[in-house]
């Protein structure tokens, strides 16, 4: 109960607060469509029986008030829409605007990788669009059904309270079950939730430009249409169970409820046959006992999709309570900038309780302004270091340390401004080529030369100024953002890897370089200049160097060989390869592969 009341305080605050007008004017029209039935019914009852007793005033009070209802009654209506319409779209900003706030406001990634996480998210974002104005309009038309139902519950009680009674006793056994099937349904809707969100994962898949091309090469369209509309018959297949059943449920009870009603006109139209009423006032017992009908019926159904939207608005308000949870929380320390080092003491961690451990006791220490490679084979977790170490997750034992502080204890927005990263898994926004770069820092969105320069440090100036619009190429063909040209390009894989590091290195304040798989795409020629490059960046910075092509990271001040979740070995290039170990296997395994080709070649 008290949880219902704080769900609907929270829906009128938006609703109040985003279209105050709309909100007064959906009250007034409120009352004053509640008293329409009523007034149409007693103004019918004066013509009638001005007309039977010839008394002109009678007559014309009818005409007046029965012509200004029908005057008032369509305006009402149009009036109503448009300040319903209104609202819903000031609505749906500022709930767009606290849920998608609410997202970015989860500092970690674990929330994220969770799918219940993901079915809660999707409800949610499904009652940001409606909910708080579906639950004005609920609660407005409860009002409206019960200001009918008092007004013409007084007049029919007036004539006979036992026949009054029996017909809105009838309405009891509907309300029960409607409150049930609207509990059915909300449970309903919460178990095909998963489905839905399939569903939609395979449309946004067959529409996705970067699916395109494996869809048509392994012929995919049809098998992903055909998991689409699996989903879609299955969701489906559980809606239609739950309105079969409403339907013989509804069925059931308004024919019950049609019954008394007909038992109860069968009454008054006995009287008035007997001398105990005029027509007049039979036309009102009519009126009264359809209005009756309607509005009880009406009332019991906005009592069950109550209790149906709060279950889904409740999930909205669930999701957004980490905004005032993190209003309310003490604010965290911010990162001074590293002046020791970094440190991974002790650190294991598993992406959740039932996975195999990914770091298994993994220490290492990066002192300020040096440089240190990590390799190791393929899942041997370095990702996952940099995830670590970006505070996407916590460890589950151990600690990472900056100078010292344990970076679990600080705030993860000022750890984050200190760091320059390029992901493995980057980023390929369908933006222009100097939106794409500055996103790396958005405080450089505006800073043609800060981009400009980012780019020569990637050697991606000269690709980017050749463009068809230069850095304002979008680098998509599937928007055009007001460019009728059809200008749009998309890069190479290689040319995208660059823009990705131009983003690391706009971001030249940074005390910490992050580049995980810089150079996988590149081309060997490019790959010498970019290292060229990024080693006098890499001078000034703090850096953390991840790579599989081991002659990228010989100049690293120290290499550090991940296997198992913790530290094989670390030293220098040349002390690893004197130590002979798993390192110097791999690198001259490497240069093996090239000594092949040359040698090949020279026999040719
Ligand atoms: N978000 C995640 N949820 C669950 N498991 C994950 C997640 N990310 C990575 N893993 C698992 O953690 C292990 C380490 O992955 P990680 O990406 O850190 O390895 P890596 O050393 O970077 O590999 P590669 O050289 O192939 O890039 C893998 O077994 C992987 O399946």
């Amino acid at each position: 109960m008290r949880r219902s009341a704080a769900l609907m305080r929270r829906a009128f605050g938006i609703y109040f607060g985003a279209a105050p007008w709309a909100a007064v004017v959906s009250i007034v029209i409120m009352v004053v469509g509640g008293l329409t039935a009523v007034g149409t019914a007693w103004f019918t009852r004066a013509l009638i029986d001005g007309l039977s007793a010839n008394d002109n005033s009678t007559i014309w009070l009818g005409v007046a008030g029965f012509g200004g209802l029908a005057i008032v009654s369509p305006l009402i209506l149009h009036i109503s829409q448009y300040a319903q319409r209104d609202a819903e779209r000031r609505v749906t900003i500022r709930t767009q605007q606290e849920l998608f706030t609410a997202v970015s406001a989860h500092p970690r990634l674990t929330e994220l990788e969770d799918s219940t996480f993901h079915d809660r998210l999707r409800l949610a974002h499904e009652a940001s669009r409606f909910a708080p104005t579906q639950l004005n309009s609920i609660v407005l038309g409860i009002g409206q059904a019960l200001i009918t139902i008092v007004t013409f519950g007084v007049t029919l009680v007036r004539w006979s309270p036992l026949v009054s009674a029996l017909v809105l006793l009838a309405v009891l056994p509907t309300l029960v079950a409607q409150i049930r099937l609207a509990r059915m349904r909300g449970a309903m809707i919460e178990r095909t939730v998963p489905m839905f969100r399939r569903q939609a994962f395979y449309a946004a898949l067959l529409l996705d430009m970067r699916a395109a091309k494996e869809i048509r090469l392994f012929g995919l369209g049809g098998f992903f249409q055909g998991r689409l509309l699996r989903e879609l018959r299955a969701a489906q297949a559980q809606e239609r169970h739950q309105d079969r059943l409403a339907l013989w449920v509804d069925s059931a009870l308004a024919t019950l409820t049609g019954v008394v009603s007909l038992g109860a006109l069968a009454v008054f139209v006995a009287r008035v046959a007997s001398g105990q009423g005029t027509a007049g006032d039979l036309v009102v017992v009519i009126a009264a006992l359809t209005a009756l009908q309607t509005s009880a019926s009406s009332l019991v159904r906005q009592i069950a999709m109550l209790g149906e939207t709060m279950i889904v608005f409740g999930h909205y308000v669930d999701i957004t309570a980490v905004i005032r949870e993190s209003r309310r929380a003490a604010p965290l320390p911010a990162l001074p900038p590293l002046r020791q080092g970094l440190e991974f003491d002790d650190v294991w961690f598993r992406y959740a309780p039932e996975h195999d451990w990914v770091l298994q006791g993994l220490t290492l220490r990066i002192p300020s302004g040096s440089s240190l490679a990590l390799v190791g084979d393929n899942g041997a977790g370095k990702s996952t270091v940099v995830k670590l170490l970006c505070g996407f997750h916590i460890p589950d034992k151990g600690v990472i340390r900056w100078d010292g502080v344990d970076i679990a204890t600080i705030d993860p927005a000022s750890l984050r401004a200190r760091l320059g990263a390029t992901f493995q898994d980057f980023m390929t926004y369908e933006f222009s080529a100097h939106d794409n770069i500055a996103v790396g820092d958005i405080s450089a969105l505006d800073d043609r030369a800060r981009v400009r320069a980012a780019a020569s440090t990637a050697d991606l100036d000269s690709a980017l100024n050749a463009l068809p619009r230069g850095y304002d190429t979008m680098l998509t063909r599937a928007f055009s953002d007001g460019d009728a040209s059809g200008a749009g390009v998309v890069l190479s894989g290689g040319q995208w890897q660059r823009l990705a590091l131009a983003r690391a290195a706009l971001r030249e304040e940074a005390d910490m370089l992050i580049l995980d798989e810089p150079s996988s795409g590149l081309d060997v020629e490019t790959e010498h200049e970019i290292n060229r490059r990024l080693m006098s960046l890499r001078r000034t910075h703090t850096s953390l160097l991840i790579s599989h092509r081991l002659n990228t990271v010989r100049e690293a001040d120290s290499i550090a060989v991940l296997s198992q979740g913790r530290i094989l070995e670390q030293g220098s290039h040349d002390e690893l390869m004197a130590a002979g170990g798993r390192y110097a296997e791999l690198f001259l395994l490497q240069a093996s592969g090239y000594d092949d080709a040359i040698s090949t070649r020279t026999s040719m």
